[in-house]
């Protein structure tokens, strides 16, 4: 479990994070998400101990990073692909974080197996593609088995083939019951990966809700077709609704669409089609976080 609680940290006059409380329960994919500078890597930092908060805690299973005993065991993280010194085989550098934290050598060659590295443990560093850092960044998040896992942009530098393998490597993370929170900028990501989200501008939360709910927040209509749509429309007018033709079909606001159906039904009208239609996620995301986007494209362009 990750509890932030009314955390802030200042960078000097730059407030990176303001007061910002969330929490992540074992057992589902949490997606951080925010526009670049909102705060995300700052937060992930500050729950790994790597930064002082200002004001504010930041707690992993209740207690704090710097007081747990065998800190690979209880939460893995990957941050910065490219901060592994590069001199060192893969194998090397996963031994080397394996000692320090009491973990067999048998374990770093489970770990290269699953991440897929295994065929390129005795690789140095320095002669990877990013897209195995990041791989072999996961399989160091992952030595000491630990029940929580944080993932900072884990699919930059990925190829499609990548994405989906970390996408599903977090899904059976979570499914076995881990605690895991994963950041992005792309909503169109978390849309495939995340169970819930907290999303952030400026240091603050902005929203902490399930994928399900965001979808149903931005609820726009519902399609309509019907053999009779004037028919129809005069029936969910008399219901309160706000009713659109467009082309062969209605686009209704204000009912539901099993209230849509009760009502057709009362008034004997065949329903051909009854579609409830979303903002995209993408759209909701940009109308959720355009107070807090650092720089607008508009604004570079003038
Ligand atoms: N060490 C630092 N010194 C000064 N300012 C910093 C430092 N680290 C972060 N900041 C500032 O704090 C703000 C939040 O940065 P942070 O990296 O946490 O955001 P982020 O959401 O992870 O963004 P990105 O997706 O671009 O990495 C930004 O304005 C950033 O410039």
């Amino acid at each position: 479990m990750i509890e932030v609680r009314e955390l802030s940290k200042r960078y000097g006059a730059v407030r990176a994070v303001d007061g910002l409380s969330f929490t992540v329960e074992p057992g589902y994919v949490a997606g951080f998400l925010g526009p670049n500078g909102a705060g995300k890597s700052t937060t992930m930092r500050a729950v790994l101990g790597l930064d002082a908060p200002t004001s504010g805690e930041a707690l992993v299973n209740g207690g704090r990073y710097a007081d747990i005993r065998r800190p690979m065991c209880e939460v893995g993280a990957l941050l910065d692909a490219n901060a592994v010194h590069g001199g060192r085989s893969a194998v090397n550098h996963l031994r080397c974080l394996a000692r320090s934290n009491g973990i067999g050598d048998k374990r770093v060659v489970e770990v290269l197996e699953q991440v897929g590295l295994a065929g390129a443990a005795r690789r140095r560093v320095a002669a990877m593609s990013l897209g195995m850092k990041q791989r072999l960044g996961v399989a160091a998040a992952l030595l000491g088995d630990p029940g929580v896992l944080l993932f900072d942009e884990p699919v930059n530098g990925l190829d499609p083939e990548g994405i989906r393998w970390i996408r599903d490597l977090m899904r059976g993370l979570a499914a076995e019951g881990r605690t895991v929170l994963v950041s992005s900028h792309l909503m169109s990501e978390m849309a495939v990966t995340a169970d819930r989200v907290v999303v952030i501008g400026r240091g603050r939360l902005i929203l902490e809700t399930s994928m399900r709910e965001l979808t149903e927040r931005f609820r726009r209509d519902v399609l309509v077709r019907t053999p009779d749509p004037a028919g129809l429309r005069r029936a969910l007018e008399r219901g309160g609704a706000v009713v659109v033709p467009d082309e062969d079909a209605l686009l209704v606001q204000g009912l539901e669409a099993a209230d849509i159906a009760d009502a057709a039904a009362r008034s004997g009208i065949a329903v051909h089609e009854l579609t409830p239609r979303s903002a995209s996620l993408e759209d909701a995301y940009l109308e959720l976080t355009e107070d807090s986007v650092e720089f607008r494209t508009e604004e570079v362009a003038r």
